[in-house]
């Protein structure tokens, strides 16, 4: 339902052909702060249908230049495939990058994680939580969207709570599981051992 005390204005929806499949797109704004957030869509849906979704929040080191310190560039492209195959779903691509603190920090996080601190101990000195990130932005967009129930694409298990609170169904979660690498295993082991994300294969 589009709500008039909406925070965010909804864009045109436009084609956009990609490598990993056929979707539209659709930009949204944050009316106060102008912040523009991403949705790639494939198909439509009635209100009452589950919709596989992916909440993916921006990093610009991982998704743009295919950094290798991270998992989130592959993760992203997985997801366009995955909802290729599927012919449906949505990925809402949020600009809250280095988990809510920017970019300047999380580079500055990184500083840090090159003399010996994990992603924890780096924001935690640099005066953040671990995780900065709200998912109201990203509620609203499924509001607006109409979509109510989700099959979420994460291994965070943070992600489906604060959805949940927000009054979305997380139906099921479905892992997103990328093979590690020696440049981040250090940083996918803190997420699976100190953050409680969901990444080995026995893992539900
Ligand atoms: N502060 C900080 N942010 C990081 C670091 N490495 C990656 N990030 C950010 O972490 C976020 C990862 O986002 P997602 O992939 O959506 O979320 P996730 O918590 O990994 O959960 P999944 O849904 O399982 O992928 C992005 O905003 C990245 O920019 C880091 O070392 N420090
Ligand atoms: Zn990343």
């Amino acid at each position: 339902m589009m709500v008039n005390n909406s925070t965010i204005i909804q864009g045109e929806r436009v084609k956009l052909p990609t490598k990993y499949g056929h979707f539209e797109l659709i930009p949204f704004q944050e009316k106060i702060s102008g912040v523009e957030h991403i949705v790639l869509i494939k198909g439509d849906f009635e209100p009452k249908d589950t919709v596989l979704t992916r909440i993916h929040s921006a990093c610009a080191t991982g998704d743009l230049f295919g950094s290798l310190k991270c998992d989130c560039g592959e993760q992203l492209v997985e997801s366009m495939k995955l909802i290729e195959k599927e012919g449906k779903g949505v990925i809402i691509y949020l600009q809250q990058e280095g988990r809510g603190i920017g970019l300047m920090n999380k580079i500055k996080a990184y500083k840090l994680q090159e003399q010996g601190m994990d992603t924890i101990e780096a924001n935690v000195h640099l005066g953040f939580a671990p995780d900065e990130r709200e998912y109201q932005v990203g509620v609203e967009i499924l509001n607006a969207l109409e979509i109510q129930n989700i099959q979420l694409l994460t291994n965070n298990p943070d992600k489906i709570n604060k959805l949940e609170q927000s009054g979305i169904k997380v139906v099921q979660r479905v892992p997103i599981i990328i093979k590690s690498n020696q440049f981040n295993k250090d940083y996918l082991s803190t997420k699976e051992n100190l953050m409680g994300h969901q990444l080995s294969d026995n893992d539900t």
